[in-house]
C-alpha cells in the first residue's frame, strides 16, 4: 500500500521517475558483461541489503523527479541498449519508461532484486534475490538470468532455492560479494566446477575502473 501511495503521488504513474544518475558505460556484471550500454539508475529502495554497494540510491525523495521524456532523449542519443537499475527499479511503474526506450528504437534490460511485481516490457532482466524481501512470482517467471550474490557459504543454499523457483530458461550466475571477493571466489570455483549448470559473474567494471 505504501508503495502504491508514493507512486501515484510523486510519479504520476511512471511518467516521471526519480534518477539518481545516467551513465554510458560497458555492462560489468552478468549475461551481458562486457557490452556498452547507457545505464539509468532509479532512486529508492526498500530491500536493505547490508553489503549494498549503492546505498546513496535508498532514499526517494534525495533524487529529482525527471520526466521520462528526458531520460529517453538523453539514453537514444547515445547508446542502443539501456539497463534499467537502481535502488530498486520496480518500486516504480515502468511501463512508460519501457515502451518510450522501445519506441526510441533501444533494447531495454533491467537489474532487479525482483521484490515487486513485474511492470513494463523488457529485452532481458537480471533478477539478483535477496533473502530480506524474497522476489514475485512475476519476475521468476519472466527472469532471463538469475545472478546470485555470494557473502558466505549459507548463499550457496539460497542461490539453490532461488534457482528451482526461478522458469528453467533462465541462465545461473553465481556473483562474489565484493567486499568478500578474495574469500569467497575460491569457493565459488570449486562450486561451479561440481555444478556446471553455475556460471561465475564478476563487477569486472570495478576492476577496470569505471563507472
Ligand atoms: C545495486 S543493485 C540494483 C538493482 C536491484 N536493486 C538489485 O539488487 O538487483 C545492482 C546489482 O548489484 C548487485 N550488488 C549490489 N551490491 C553488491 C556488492 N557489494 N557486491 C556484489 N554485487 C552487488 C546486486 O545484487 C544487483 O545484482
Ligand atoms: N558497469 C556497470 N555494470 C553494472 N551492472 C549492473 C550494475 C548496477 O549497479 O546495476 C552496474 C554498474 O553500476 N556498472
Ligand atoms: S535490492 Fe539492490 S539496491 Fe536495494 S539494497 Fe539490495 S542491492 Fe542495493
Ligand atoms: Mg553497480
Amino acid at each position: 500500500m505504501k508503495k502504491q501511495i508514493i507512486e501515484q503521488d510523486l510519479t504520476y504513474n511512471g511518467t516521471i521517475l526519480p534518477l539518481m544518475e545516467e551513465f554510458y558505460t560497458i555492462q560489468g556484471e552478468g549475461f551481458h558483461t562486457g557490452t556498452a550500454a547507457y545505464f539509468i539508475r532509479l532512486g529508492g529502495c526498500d530491500v536493505g541489503c547490508h553489503w549494498c554497494d549503492v546505498k546513496e540510491s535508498w532514499e526517494v525523495l534525495k533524487h529529482p523527479l525527471t520526466s521520462i521524456d528526458t531520460i529517453v532523449g538523453n539514453a537514444s542519443e547515445k547508446a542502443n541498449l539501456a539497463v534499467i537499475t537502481g535502488g530498486e527499479p520496480l518500486m516504480w511503474n515502468l511501463e512508460p519508461l519501457t515502451k518510450a526506450l522501445k519506441d526510441s528504437g533501444m533494447f531495454v534490460n533491467m537489474e532487479t532484486s525482483g521484490a515487486y511485481e513485474l511492470t513494463g516490457s523488457f529485452d532481458w532482466i537480471c533478477l539478483s534475490p535477496k533473502k530480506t524481501m524474497l522476489p514475485t512470482q512475476s519476475v521468476y517467471d519472466a527472469a532471463n538470468e538469475l545472478k546470485a550474490i555470494i557473502y558466505n557459504k549459507h548463499d550457496f543454499i539460497f542461490a539453490e532455492e532461488q534457482a528451482a523457483k526461478v522458469n528453467d530458461k533462465a541462465i545461473l550466475f553465481l556473483q562474489p560479494e565484493w567486499s568478500k571477493s578474495e574469500e569467497v571466489l575460491p569457493l565459488i570455483i570449486e562450486y561451479v566446477k561440481e555444478n556446471p549448470k553455475w556460471r561465475i559473474s564478476l563487477q569486472t567494471h570495478k576492476y577496470l575502473d569505471i563507472p
